[in-house]
C-alpha cells in the first residue's frame, strides 16, 4: 500500500471523506485522492515522492508557482512579529490600497477569510443597501457554499450531483433566481418578473466552475445595462478570475465596471484571504460605518496580508500576464491539435491564465447545458492517464486548469507529450 493510500485510510476516520473540501476527494474522477506533501515551482510532490506538473495550483492561488521565495520570506518575516492581534494593522491598509490600485472599481475593500465569506457578505450588503431580497445567479456558476448560493451551483456541488444541497431551507433558496449563462433574455425576463425585487446579479465574469466558459461578446456589458435599467447592483465574483484573467481581473479584460467585486485565492497568495469591495457609497453601508453587519476574528490577518501583498507585488511585474497568456494558449491549442490528431472530439476555452477542455463534438461550449452534454466518463479516463504520467489536472470535468509563471517550455512539452499518449490510449 502506498503512503498516500495509508494516509487516506487514516484521514477518513476523523475527517468526512478524508478531505476538508469535497472536490479534493476524487469523487468526480474515481479512485482515491493523492495525498501531497510539498510543492515547488510548477511541481507538487505526493507522499510517496512522485512529482507532478501542477495545473490545480491550490485551485488558483499559486499563480507565481509554489513556494515562491518572496511570499515565503514575507510570511516568515510577518510571523516573527506575531500571528494575529485582533486589532487594526498597517498591513491591511497596505494590501487594500494595492487591491484598489489594481482593481480601480474597488474604491473600498473589506478583508475576509475565504471567497465564500466574500460572496455571502457582498450579497448581504447588496440586499441591505437596496432593501431588496432577491438576487440573480447563473446555472453552473459557483460562488462558495453560502446557504443562498447553493442553488444549481457549479464546482463541487455539480460534480457531486447535488446542485440543491440538503440543509438549505426552501425559504433561503426562494430568493435566489437562477438564469442561463450567456443568455441576456433569461435575465431580462427575470427582472421583468420581479421588477423591484432584485438586489443584485452575481456572476463569474469568466465561468470556471462549470469548467472554463468565457462570456460571449456583449454578455457582461448587457448585465451592466440591465442592472442600471432595473436599479440592481452588479457583483463580479472574481474569486477565481481576479488577477488571473488579467492583472485587473476579468473586469479589466472585458472593460465592464461592476458595483461590487469579490476576491479570494490569488489575493491571499496561498493564505486564507477573501475580500469584497467596490463603490464607496455602497461599501460605507457596511458596519461599523453603516447598518449591514459583517465581521471576522482573523479577517485581515497580518501574516495573510503579507502573503497577499508579496504575491500581487510580484505578479504585477511587466510581462507576467503576457507570459501567462502565451503558456495558456500553447496548452489549449496543443490539447486541441493532439485531440484532432487522434480523432477525439474536443472543445477548448481559455481566458488569461485559465483554460478548459471538453470531450464533446459541439463546436462551442457556452453554458451549463452545453457542459452537461460533454463526455465525463472520457474525462475520467483522460484524467487518470495524465495522473499516471505525472500531470496533475483538476479532479473534475467541471473545473478549469490554471497556469502559473513557473510553467516553462519543459513543462509545456512534457504535458503535451503526456496528452498525446493519453489521447492515443483513450
Ligand atoms: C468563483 C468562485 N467564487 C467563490 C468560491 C469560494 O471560495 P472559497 O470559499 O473556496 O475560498 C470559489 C471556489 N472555487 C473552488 C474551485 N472551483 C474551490 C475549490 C474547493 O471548493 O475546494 C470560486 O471558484
Amino acid at each position: 500500500m502506498t503512503k498516500s493510500a495509508q494516509l487516506f485510510q487514516q484521514a477518513r476516520r476523523t475527517i468526512p471523506g478524508g478531505v476538508n473540501s469535497p472536490v479534493r476527494a476524487f469523487a468526480g474522477v474515481g479512485g482515491d485522492p493523492v495525498f501531497m506533501e510539498r510543492a515547488d515551482g510548477a511541481y507538487i510532490f505526493d507522499a510517496d515522492g512522485k512529482a507532478y506538473i501542477d495545473y490545480v495550483g491550490s485551485w488558483g492561488p499559486m499563480i507565481l508557482g509554489h513556494n515562491h521565495a518572496s511570499i515565503r520570506e514575507a510570511v516568515v518575516d510577518a510571523a516573527q512579529r506575531g500571528l494575529s492581534f485582533g486589532a487594526p494593522t498597517e498591513s491591511e491598509t497596505t494590501l487594500s490600497e494595492l487591491v484598489a490600485e489594481l482593481v480601480p472599481s474597488m474604491e473600498m475593500v473589506r478583508m475576509v477569510n475565504s471567497g465564500t465569506e466574500a460572496t455571502m457578505s457582498a450579497i448581504r450588503l447588496a440586499r441591505g443597501y437596496s432593501k431588496r431580497d432577491k438576487f440573480i445567479k447563473f446555472e453552473g456558476n459557483y460562488h462558495g457554499h453560502g446557504d443562498c448560493l447553493l442553488v444549481k451551483a457549479g464546482s463541487g456541488a455539480l460534480t457531486l450531483g447535488e446542485p440543491n444541497s440538503p440543509g438549505v431551507p426552501a425559504d433561503f433558496a426562494k430568493h435566489t433566481l437562477t438564469c442561463t449563462y450567456n443568455d441576456l433574455d433569461s435575465v431580462r425576463q427575470t427582472f421583468e418578473t420581479y421588477p423591484d425585487e432584485v438586489a443584485c446579479i452575481i456572476v463569474e465574469p469568466v465561468s470556471g466552475n462549470m469548467n472554463c466558459v468565457p462570456p460571449q461578446p456583449g454578455f457582461l456589458q448587457g448585465l451592466r445595462a440591465l442592472c442600471d435599467e432595473f436599479g440592481a447592483l452588479l457583483i463580479f465574483d472574481e474569486v477565481m478570475t481576479g488577477f488571473r484573467v488579467a492583472l485587473g481581473g476579468a473586469q479589466a479584460y472585458y472593460d465592464v465596471k461592476p458595483d461590487l467585486t469579490t476576491l479570494g485565492k490569488i489575493v491571499g497568495g496561498g493564505m486564507p484571504v477573501g475580500a469584497f469591495g467596490g463603490r464607496r457609497d455602497v461599501m460605507e453601508y457596511l458596519a461599523p460605518t453603516g447598518p449591514v453587519y459583517q465581521a471576522g476574528t482573523l479577517a485581515g490577518n497580518p501574516v495573510a496580508m503579507a502573503a497577499g501583498f508579496a504575491c500581487l507585488s510580484e505578479l504585477r511585474q511587466p510581462g507576467n500576464h503576457d507570459y501567462l497568456n502565451s503558456v495558456t494558449k500553447q496548452l489549449a491549442d496543443g490539447f486541441k491539435a493532439l485531440a484532432d490528431k487522434h480523432g477525439i472530439p474536443l472543445a477548448t476555452n481559455r481566458a488569461g491564465a485559465m483554460f478548459g477542455f471538453f470531450f464533446t463534438d459541439q463546436d462551442t461550449v457556452t453554458c451549463f447545458k452545453d457542459v452537461q452534454q460533454c463526455d465525463t466518463e472520457r474525462f475520467k479516463r483522460f484524467f487518470h492517464l495524465m495522473l499516471e504520467q505525472g500531470i496533475y489536472l483538476a479532479p473534475s470535468a467541471f473545473e478549469a486548469c490554471f497556469t502559473c509563471l513557473a510553467h516553462g517550455q519543459k513543462e509545456i512539452d512534457a504535458t503535451l507529450a503526456a496528452a498525446d499518449h493519453a489521447f492515443a490510449t483513450l
